[in-house]
């Protein structure tokens, strides 16, 4: 997908980055350099992690992470025969692409671990969480998609390793989101390490020591740029805002709309998202969108729908009441209107999708420019069309402003003069769309399907937003 895209978080603090000496590139084995695996520096490997210590690891977090046995020393009668997987690996050190040869060592590393990622996710926080038990806090307490989501981005900036501009904004991102995690550079050297000795134990094929030099200095750079973004952001803004329920109203019997007001200043662009933490389930952080613009009392509001085993969402649906506190991050994402140009504005939304679209429409309406602006509304049924009151009562106001309901599966009483069918049916039936600029929130499967859509009805690709995809799967509720 071309269109521009938001990307995910990450760490840091106060940077002290003189505490990485031992990290060093070091070409021979390094007599300062930690031990880089388990059985260098413990006897029993991480699967036989502590039952449950106070902040250590139950050990069914570690079920999976038993670690391969060493490479066999070949049987002196002769080589065995060469797997696939082994042969790739042995491909010589250079690339038609131009890849450095850093990039390539720490892209066969990759190769090789990538099918049996699951367990050398498990190793790693289990490795991590048995050395330094201190950070088991800092993780929540259930890990089944944390487990994911650290070693994912690790491996993300490995893998642009060679594209510094793209590695920054990715890291630089990733370090700013961090704070709210409570994440410090001290904290680093640790996951480092844990990653390095992962890595060495499950990459028996390709790991030697100019492998292990390329992770090191790959390690270093993408810890110092988080480091970096996180302190220089401490500057001027807060890890997180404490926001108090102000509103709470049920929309449906799974749909409410949640109103927060901030504990200090929080500046966002209309169509922006932040991440949400309950007081319920602590470090659980959802995304949701703003659903306003920026209005003059500091409130913010956000579309909740309580999805099945949405832990947050169905907090925020069932059991937040004014008075509640909830956290938030930083407020992030690139869907927001370009005021420079007067194209129309052409806007998808499925669902709670609605939420950041009402905000643009409000945003627009503030600039006071009268740009032509169509509002595709998609939900299931009449029913799940839970805003529609508000966003007729905007196209109402608004001459420049048409919002044409879409009715998908469920029935409809047709009171609404709705389109029946897909989102991306309804934009064809209408189109062409050369002049505007397209905006797309919902689900995942319409973010595809809309991007589609709208380039097959004149949009060109470069004038479509939407959130980043693998955030919106990742968030999953
Ligand atoms: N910024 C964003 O992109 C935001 C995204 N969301 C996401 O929106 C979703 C809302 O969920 P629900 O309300 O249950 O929506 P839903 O699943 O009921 O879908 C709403 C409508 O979107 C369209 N749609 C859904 N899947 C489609 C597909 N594969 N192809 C074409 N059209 C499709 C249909 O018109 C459908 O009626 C959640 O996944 C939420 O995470 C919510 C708020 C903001």
């Amino acid at each position: 997908m071309d269109a521009p895209t938001t990307a995910s978080a990450g760490s840091g603090a106060e940077g002290d980055s003189g505490a990485w000496s031992w990290f060093s590139p070091s070409p021979a084995k390094s007599p300062e350099r930690p031990a880089e695996t388990p059985e260098e520096r413990d006897p029993e490997p991480p699967p036989a992690a502590p039952d449950d210590g106070p902040a250590g690891v139950r050990a069914d977090e570690t079920h999976g992470a038993a670690p391969p046995p060493r490479r066999a020393v070949p049987p002196a009668a002769g080589p065995a025969p060469e797997s696939a997987l082994e042969a790739s690996l042995r491909t010589p050190h250079s690339d038609a692409t131009g890849a450095s040869g850093d990039a390539l060592l720490i892209r066969r590393t990759m190769t090789e671990i990538e099918p049996v990622a699951e367990q050398v996710t498990s190793y790693f926080y289990a490795l991590l969480f048995v050395r330094y038990p201190e950070l088991r806090q800092l993780f929540p307490v259930s890990m089944d998609e944390q487990r994911d989501r650290l070693f994912k981005a690790l491996l993300t900036a490995a893998q642009r390793v060679d594209d510094d501009a793209s590695l920054t904004e990715f890291l630089a991102h990733l370090g700013r989101g961090h704070r709210k995690y409570g994440t410090q550079p001290a904290h680093y050297p640790a996951v480092g390490e844990c990653l390095l000795g992962t890595l060495s134990r499950y990459a028996t094929l390709s790991w030697d020591d100019q492998t292990e030099g390329a992770w090191i200095r790959a390690y270093t750079r993408i810890s110092q740029i988080m480091i970096d973004a996180a302190a220089e952001d401490e500057v001027t803004s807060p890890a997180w805002w404490d926001a108090e329920v102000v509103a709470h109203e049920l929309r449906t019997s799974d749909i409410a709309i949640v109103t927060v007001r901030p504990d200090q200043p929080y500046p966002f662009l209309a169509g922006q998202y932040t991440s949400v933490e309950t007081p319920w389930w602590p470090r659980v952080w959802r995304h949701y969108s703003f659903a306003a613009a920026p209005r003059s009392d500091g409130l913010l509001s956000f579309h909740v729908k309580a999805v099945p085993a949405g832990w947050v969402s169905g907090a925020l649906v069932h059991r937040a009441r004014p008075g509640d506190v909830i956290r938030l991050g930083p407020p992030t994402g690139s869907m927001t209107v370009d005021h420079t140009t007067d194209n129309g504005l052409l806007c998808l939304g499925g669902g709670t999708g609605i939420a950041p679209i009402k905000a643009l429409v409000e945003d627009v309406a503030e600039h006071g420019r009268r740009r032509p602006m169509e509002v595709f509304y998609g939900a299931r049924s009449d029913h799940d069309l839970y805003d529609i009151d508000t966003m007729l009562r905007l196209e109402h106001a608004h001459p420049w402003l048409s919002v044409r309901p879409v009715i998908s599966s469920g029935p409809s009483s047709g009171a609404l003069n709705s389109f029946s069918g897909q989102l991306p049916d309804a934009v064809r039936e209408y189109g062409p769309y050369g002049e505007y600029d397209a905006y797309v929130s919902g689900p995942p499967g319409l973010i595809r399907s809309g991007v589609d859509a709208l380039v097959g009805v004149g949009v060109p690709s470069d004038r479509i937003r939407h959130d980043a995809l693998e955030e919106l799967v990742a968030a999953g509720e």
